[in-house]
C-alpha cells in the first residue's frame, strides 16, 4: 500500500489557547476510504482544514503526494480537494462556470471534456447551465463535490457530506463516495453518524478532543460490534461452568445464577440452539432469557469516554 498523505504529530493550538488537535498521525493510503467519526468539537473540521492549509498547525508536518505542505503548499495543495460543511456557492453562478472557476483557480487549462465526466458522474450534466439557486439542496452539495473534484485532485476530502441531509439523499451520496472512489480518488470523510463509517469507510478513524482514539479496519470494528451476548438466568445457581460446556463461549457470572454466551450475529450458525440442548442435557433451567448487542455506537461511546477518563 503506498501512503498518499501523511500527517505527523499534527497540534494546533487556537489564539485562545485552546488545544484542537493534540499531536495528531495519520497516514492514508492511496485509494482508501477513510472515514473520521468524532463527536461535535472533536477536532474534524480543524484537522481538515489545517491539512488543506486554511488553518495554520501549531507544530507536526503534513504530507501529500510526497510535497510538504508547509514547505511546498502550493504543489501540496493542488493533490487535495474539499468539500466544505457549509454550502458556499454564488447563486445566481451557473453550474459550469463555478466549476470552470474553480479549476482556473488552481492554474489548470481548461478542459470542457473532463468537466462533462465530473458533471455526469455527479447527474449534474443536465443541469450544467442552469443557476446554482435553482437546485435543490442535495444537488448544491453535489456541486460542491465537483468543484472540489475541478482541479482533478488526487485526495477528496468532505467534511460532514449529510449532515442536514435527509435518508434518500444521504444514499445517493454514499452511491456517489463509492463511485469516485472506484474512478482512483482517496477519500477522507467526517461524520457524526456511525452508519456512514459502516456503510462507506475501508477504515476508521475515531477522533475525541484533538486525539486520534485509533484507527482500524472497518471489518475489524464490524467484527467486535457483531458481537452479541445472550443472558441465561438459572434456576438454581452453579459453582462453575459444566464441563460439558465447556466448548461454548459461556461467562459466570457471580452468584452462579446467569451465564453470559457470546456469539457473532452474523456467524451461519450463533450456537443458540445447541447450548439450549446442552444445557437441557445437563438438567439446567433457564427461567430468562435476554440479548444484548454490542454496536459499533457502544464501542464508540465507550472508547470517548475512555479517552475522557485518561
Ligand atoms: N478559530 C477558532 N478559535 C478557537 N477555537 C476554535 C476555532 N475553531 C474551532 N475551535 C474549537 O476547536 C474545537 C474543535 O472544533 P472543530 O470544528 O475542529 O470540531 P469538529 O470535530 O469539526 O466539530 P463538528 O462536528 O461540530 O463540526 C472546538 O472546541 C471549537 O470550539
Amino acid at each position: 500500500m503506498t501512503s498518499i498523505l501523511s500527517v505527523d504529530r499534527l497540534t494546533k493550538t487556537y489564539d485562545g489557547g485552546f488545544t484542537a488537535l493534540d499531536a495528531v498521525s495519520l497516514e492514508i493510503n492511496e485509494g482508501e476510504i477513510l472515514a473520521l467519526l468524532g463527536p461535535n468539537g472533536a477536532g474534524k473540521t480543524t484537522l481538515i482544514s489545517t491539512i488543506c492549509g486554511i488553518v495554520q498547525p501549531t507544530s507536526g508536518t503534513v504530507s501529500v503526494g510526497g510535497h510538504d505542505t508547509q514547505e511546498n503548499y502550493r504543489e501540496a495543495r493542488k493533490l487535495i480537494g474539499l468539500v466544505p460543511q457549509e454550502i458556499n456557492l454564488e447563486p445566481f453562478e451557473k453550474v459550469i462556470n463555478t466549476v470552470r472557476f474553480s479549476r482556473g483557480l488552481f492554474g489548470k487549462p481548461r478542459d470542457d471534456a473532463y468537466l462533462e465526466k465530473i458533471l455526469r458522474q455527479l447527474s449534474l450534466w443536465d443541469k450544467k447551465d442552469d443557476a446554482i439557486r435553482t437546485l435543490s439542496g442535495g444537488m448544491k452539495r453535489r456541486v460542491l463535490i465537483a468543484k472540489a473534484l475541478s482541479h482533478e485532485p488526487r485526495v477528496l476530502f468532505l467534511d460532514e457530506p449529510t449532515a442536514g441531509v435527509d435518508v434518500e439523499l444521504r444514499r445517493d451520496m454514499w452511491e456517489i463516495v463509492r463511485d469516485l472512489s472506484d474512478s482512483g480518488v482517496t477519500i477522507i470523510l467526517t461524520t457524526h453518524y456511525i452508519e456512514e463509517a459502516e456503510a462507506m469507510a475501508d477504515r476508521v478513524g475515531v477522533i475525541n478532543k484533538g486525539r486520534i482514539l485509533l484507527v482500524e479496519e472497518k471489518g475489524d470494528l464490524m467484527a467486535r460490534m457483531g458481537q452479541k451476548e445472550l443472558r441465561l438466568d438459572l434456576t438454581d445457581a452453579v459453582d462453575t461452568v459444566p464441563a460439558a460446556l465447556t466448548s461454548f463461549d459461556l461467562e459466570l457470572e457471580p452468584g452462579g445464577t446467569r451465564l453470559i454466551y457470546r456469539y457473532d450475529t452474523r456467524a451461519e450458525r450463533t450456537g443458540i440452539v445447541r447450548l439450549l440442548t446442552a444445557l437441557q442435557a445437563e438438567g439446567l433451567h433457564v427461567s430468562d432469557v435476554e440479548t444484548k448487542q454490542s454496536s459499533l455506537e457502544e464501542i464508540f461511546v465507550g472508547l470517548v469516554k475512555e479517552g475522557e477518563g485518561a
